[in-house]
């Protein structure tokens, strides 16, 4: 399947570095004429074009958009010649689908909010689709977006915080870790094993969570020793407002003014 990702930037680069991971998709890209990329076109062995029609002419059977989103509907725009076949799926946020679909009437165009983890094949994507897709162009567009993660299914309105919750909590969960691993090394650990000791913690107590369906509340409890040491450290993250810290990071992050 031909792949063509418009926009290489943090977004588009994490999707087409998770894609090569599995050496199965013909990749190619188009980007503003930038060193960085065509250094990525070079080590990826993509083919980068640099305009929307040689972008065209390869007749990609997806088109992945991760433009910067006030531009995107303009990108979509440029494309209106594409194949009336592939498949166009946008990853700007708060850009919505009709406006999409009002660029480019032939094409199905389907909108998601991924996560920089796709770049490991262990994203997070938040997804909306048409229902008047049909089952081919839907099992399509899955089966893709499966090979980078996590897809799970949405209504349009929901993506909003889908984006903030899948897609910003990366960055709240990298300053978490940022922080911690500050803590670490004023205790004595080095960088690089405090890094490491972090990194596996975050993932198991991910996967715990995920696997057993567990509330985080309850799993809390199974770490929390009565007398222990974690209630004490719990306390504290109450005692400076952690909480309520992460319910405003969202809160900020959704607010469109
Ligand atoms: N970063 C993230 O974690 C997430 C981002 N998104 C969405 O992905 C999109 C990109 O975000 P992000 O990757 O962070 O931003 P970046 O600025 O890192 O990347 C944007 C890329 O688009 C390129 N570009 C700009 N204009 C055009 C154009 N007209 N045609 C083709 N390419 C163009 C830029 O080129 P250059 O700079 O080389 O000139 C750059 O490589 C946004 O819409 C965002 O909402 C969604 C979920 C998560
Ligand atoms: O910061 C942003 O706007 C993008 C959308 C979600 C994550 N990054």
């Amino acid at each position: 399947m031909k792949v063509a990702i418009v926009g290489v930037g943090s977004m588009g680069g994490a999707i087409m570095q998770g894609l090569n991971n599995l050496t199965k998709y013909d990749l190619i890209a188009m980007n503003p004429q930038n060193p960085r990329v065509e250094k990525l076109a070079h080590e990826y062995k993509f083919k980068l074009v640099f305009d929307p029609k040689s972008l065209i002419d390869l007749q990609p059977d997806v088109v992945i958009l991760t433009t910067p989103a006030p531009v995107t509907v303009a990108v979509a725009e440029q494309l209106q010649a594409l194949d009336p076949h592939t498949i166009v799926i946008s990853a700007a946020a708060g850009i919505k689908r009709a406006d999409l679909q009002a660029a480019l009437v032939n094409n199905p165009v389907a909108t998601m909010i991924p996560n920089t983890p796709v770049s490991v094949n262990a994203g997070t994507i938040g997804l909306s689709l048409d229902p008047k897709f049909d089952k081919p162009v839907k099992d399509t567009i899955v089966q893709l977006l499966n090979d980078l993660g996590d897809v799970v299914l949405v209504s349009e309105e929901q993506l909003d915080i889908v984006g903030v919750i899948g897609g910003c909590g990366p960055a709240f969960v990298d300053v978490f870790m940022d922080a911690m691993s500050d803590a670490a090394v004023k205790h004595g650990l080095n960088r690089q094993t405090a890094y490491r000791l972090i990194a596996s913690m975050v993932k198991g107590s991910g996967a715990l969570a995920y696997e057993t369906h567990q509330s985080p509340a309850t799993l809390r409890d199974q770490v929390a020793s009565p007398a222990g040491t974690t209630i004490r450290g719990l306390a504290a993250l109450e005692k400076h407002g952690f909480r309520y810290g992460v319910i405003d990071a969202v809160d900020q992050a959704s607010d469109e003014d």
